[in-house]
């Protein structure tokens, strides 16, 4: 029997709210309309800051303790409903249901992390030159949190920024991306039974992402605002953040270098370049983007790449055998399959992907191509798809120039044997993250985010935390 479409409120001030106007949400496998949700407008927007304006007043005097059991709450919710969760993610936004489950621990690992760090936000005091003074640092939650979120990671996007706003003694509003809102709103759900006070979370969805956030740019009350998405619409936020002076932290674009040198485990170096970018079929901002390879082992690397990438499976994500599912959308699917015309056009190798027999969907087949050039798109833009060049390099000098000839510095990749080059390259690549023999290097620990264009800020780890706190020095003087 076919699903009917779910119908879900948005949250406000602690109630999920029915709108007149409502937009559809569609699966990218199989275009049919799974769920609709509230086109939230101004109005909506300005009431979830007045909901989360009135809650920062109680929410940001509770204990770190009492904080810290609603995130534990929160979490236990959410991996009771892993399974809906993660279907739910499946068929509005494409990707595997192993992905999916993927996913929802990770997103869960940072409500995890962040409720253990809620109680970890120490001052400090510091010597002073005087006798009769002494000096202390205290750190406060900033306030009402803007939190803008992407499609490609529909719940660990918003936990990554949510969980730590609400450990700090934040409160939010968040816009999902239009593409995946049921994701968010279970999360919602989830966070509502977990028993978070009314105003703490608000969750507005629309289809008019410039009409809602525009609303939290301009108001005052929001001190912070959190994106994570494309470069071109972060600094569009940070623009518009200058007004008000709001702190602003940016999660953007990144045109990830894979460097595979001379002594590299070859199968090694395979495994980890088919799991960086093929991911969320290409659909990651830390996916390997440019793959250089020592010109020495071109011939054996690129025979074993393109054996691994004939195995992978493309088609609906519910079918468990499914290792590739279909891109959010036909731009994302246009943009792809530009570059790949534009490599070839330019002399670029084709080495053909598996077949995909689907007759609906945004789907893809996984390509390599070789013999790349770095006056090609694919070289130049981020490809947000299963398209792997791969370009030949002789020596490291050269490789690390190419690598950080662009201005994004989100991720980097190198796979190596020697501890000399690891160093060397881990120190030398103008990036945020460098995966060194490693393909997956994200983390709740550890702090996540770019260098240049790629961002500002870190998300996950302590530094994370840190971006939602501000840090005040107390001069006491005993008199
Ligand atoms: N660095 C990271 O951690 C990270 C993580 C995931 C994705 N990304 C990047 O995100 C991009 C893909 O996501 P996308 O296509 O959803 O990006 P996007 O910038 O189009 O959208 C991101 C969010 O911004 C909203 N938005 C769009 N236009 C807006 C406007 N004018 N004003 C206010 N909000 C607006 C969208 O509705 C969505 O919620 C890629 O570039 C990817 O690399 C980065
Ligand atoms: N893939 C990233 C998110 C960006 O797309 C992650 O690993 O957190």
């Amino acid at each position: 029997m076919k699903e009917q479409p779910l119908t879900k409120g948005l949250y406000l001030n602690g109630e999920f709210v029915q709108l007149d106007d409502n937009f559809a949400v569609q699966n990218p496998a199989t275009f049919e309309t799974v769920g609709y949700v509230p086109n939230g407008t101004a109005k909506e927007a300005k009431l979830a800051v007045d909901a989360a304006h009135e809650a920062f007043k109680t929410w940001s005097k509770t204990t770190a303790y009492e904080r810290a059991e609603l995130l534990e709450k929160w979490y236990k919710l959410i991996n009771d409903r892993l399974e809906v969760l993660a279907s739910t993610m499946t068929i509005e936004q494409g990707k595997p249901l192993a992905e999916a489950k993927g996913e929802i621990q990770y997103a869960n690992s940072f409500v995890k992390w962040f409720a253990e760090e809620a109680k970890r936000i120490y001052g400090e005091t510091i010597p002073a030159s005087v006798h009769s003074k002494r000096i202390i640092v205290q750190k406060q939650p900033v306030g009402v949190v803007a939190a803008i979120t992407p499609w490609n990671f529909p719940a660990a996007m918003i936990t990554r920024k949510v969980a730590p706003a609400l450990a700090a003694g934040c409160t939010v509003v968040i816009k999902p991306a239009e593409q995946t809102p049921l994701t968010a709103l279970l999360l919602a759900e989830c966070a509502h039974e977990a028993g978070f006070p009314a105003g703490v979370i608000n969750v507005i969805t629309t289809e008019k992402p410039a009409e809602v956030v525009d609303v939290w740019m301009e108001d005052s009350r929001v001190k912070k605002v959190t994106f994570t998405g494309s470069t071109p619409v972060g600094k569009l936020l940070m623009r518009k953040a200058a007004d008000t002076v709001k702190k602003v932290s940016l999660e953007l674009g990144g045109l990830a270098p894979f460097i595979i040198t001379e002594d590299a485990n070859i199968q090694e170096a395979v495994k980890g370049v088919v799991q960086s970018k093929f991911r969320n079929a290409g659909q990651t901002c830390v996916c390997a983007n440019r793959i250089y390879v020592h010109e020495s082992i071109k011939e054996p690397f690129l025979k074993a790449f393109h054996e691994a990438v004939l195995t992978l499976q493309v088609g609906n994500g519910l079918d468990e055998k499914v290792d590739i599912g279909p891109l959010i959308d036909e731009n994302a699917v246009k943009k792809v399959q530009h570059q790949l015309e534009d490599a070839v056009e330019k002399g670029a190798k084709l080495h053909e992907g598996p077949s995909v027999n689907m007759d609906k969907g945004y789907f893809m087949k996984p390509v390599v191509i070789s013999d790349v050039t770095d006056d090609m798109l694919c070289m130049q833009e981020e490809t947000f798809g299963p398209l792997a060049p791969v370009s030949t390099y002789s020596d490291d000098e050269e490789v690390i120039q190419r690598a950080n000839g662009t201005p994004f510095g989100l991720a980097a990749y190198v796979y190596t044997q020697s501890l000399k080059k690891a160093v060397w390259f881990s120190e030398n690549l103008e990036y945020g993250i460098v995966g060194i023999n490693d393909g997956l290097p994200s983390v709740a620990q550890a702090p996540f985010g770019g260098m240049k264009e790629s961002g500002l800020g870190r998300e996950g780890s302590h530094y994370g935390l840190d971006e939602f706190l501000e840090i005040k020095f107390v001069s006491l003087q005993l008199i």
